[in-house]
């Protein structure tokens, strides 16, 4: 997308003008609904995903390219002492996906998904949210501009995943200026931050929102001033699969700040979202319901790089697949639903 006047004018006008569901092909997907060889909803939700994959893809429910983004950042909110692992972990994580010997690489190949690693810019930590903005309005722009170009290569289901030591704090921060409530609300253990690690990160989160205080009524610079360069990615990649009608599968509880981001701006822009699975950070599932959703699964997980959106992908195939697979009645010669048999004794 080009660039005009100040860093965020164009996301701030895409965000106004959100395209909105296909209804053309959600009528479709619920007629060919009717006619398959089942009870009437007797699928459950597998039946809600295929008509959500019609409405946000245009066309009927189908999986052909799945993917999972991983994108990875640094925090300078990491100095303080908030998480168990240092900073350079993310970059050996980084090495560890490209060799395939990562949790998320066993559920690609379980599940046949595409994987693709996106690091940002990872000997540059972001400010230190505590005491400065995470980044300059420029420098969030061009990420959310870079995030927006993670489905260049082509998906049909996008999975948003990443990867960041200290980002629960970032994430823990974004939700308590967006939602209120205590620091306590939004802060949880994270990667093993317990007993005093956990106060400090309680802290932390604390006195990043008094820092920013007066300047979080808008979204954008809530992203901007307590967020990180994963954060601000996801978040045009999200917005960037919405405009190319691209369903999108959202991980835990840092990749669903960053979408809360996007809700804050406008109330519509994550209905081509849902959520794969809650994480058992504690705040996950509060976020979860600011925003509205039902995640697909809890599975107690909480590691992040998109493992849970992953695993969600494998029942999104598998509702497309039955949506565009099963035989109707008429093709399979199966009676449908009538009249009721009379009683025999
Ligand atoms: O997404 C989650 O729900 C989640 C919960 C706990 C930890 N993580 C991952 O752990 C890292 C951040 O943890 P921390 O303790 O360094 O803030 C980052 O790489 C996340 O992907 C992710
Ligand atoms: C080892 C490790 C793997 C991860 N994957 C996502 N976040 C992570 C954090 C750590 C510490």
């Amino acid at each position: 997308m080009s660039m005009s006047g100040l860093p965020f004018d164009d996301f701030r006008a895409l965000l106004r003008e959100l395209p909105g569901p296909d209804t053309r092909a959600l009528v479709a997907a619920r007629e060919r609904d009717k006619q398959l060889t089942k009870p009437a909803g007797s699928l459950g939700r597998l039946e809600e995903i295929a008509f959500w994959l019609a409405a946000w893809s245009g066309r009927q429910p189908a999986v052909n390219r799945p993917l999972v983004a991983i994108f990875a950042g640094n925090h300078g909110v990491a100095r303080h002492g908030i998480t168990p692992y240092p900073p350079s972990v993310t970059q050996q994580m980084v090495e560890n996906f490209a060799a395939g010997g990562a949790a998320i690489n066993q559920i690609c190949a379980a599940y046949d998904l595409g994987l693709k690693i996106f690091d940002l810019a990872l000997d540059y930590p972001t400010g230190d949210i505590t005491s400065e903005a995470a980044l300059s309005e420029r420098d969030c722009a061009a990420t959310m501009a870079f995030g927006m170009e993670a489905i260049a290569g082509g998906t049909d289901l996008l999975c948003i995943g990443e990867m960041g030591i200290g980002n629960t704090t970032v994430a823990a921060a974004i939700n308590l200026a967006l939602y209120g409530g205590e620091a306590e609300d939004w802060v949880g253990p994270g990667t093993g931050s317990h007993g005093e690690m956990l106060e400090r990160k309680i802290a932390a989160v604390k006195q990043a929102v008094a820092f920013h205080k007066d300047h979080l009524s808008d979204p954008l610079e809530v992203l901007r001033r307590l967020g990180g360069r994963e954060v601000a990615a996801m978040a045009g990649a999200i917005l960037a699969c919405r405009v190319e009608k691209i369903p999108v599968l959202i991980d835990g509880y840092v990749a669903t700040a960053a979408a809360s981001i996007l809700k804050a701006a406008n109330p519509a822009a994550l209905d081509h979202c849902l959520i794969g699975h809650v994480s058992a950070e504690p705040g996950h599932l509060r976020a979860i319901e600011k925003l509205g959703k039902t995640p697909l699964l809890a599975l107690g997980m909480r590691l992040g790089e998109g493992t849970g959106a992953a695993l969600a992908a494998g029942i999104v195939k598998a509702a497309a697949a039955c949506h565009s697979g099963m035989a109707t009645f008429a093709q399979a010669g199966v009676t449908t639903a009538g009249q009721p048999v009379p009683h025999q004794h």
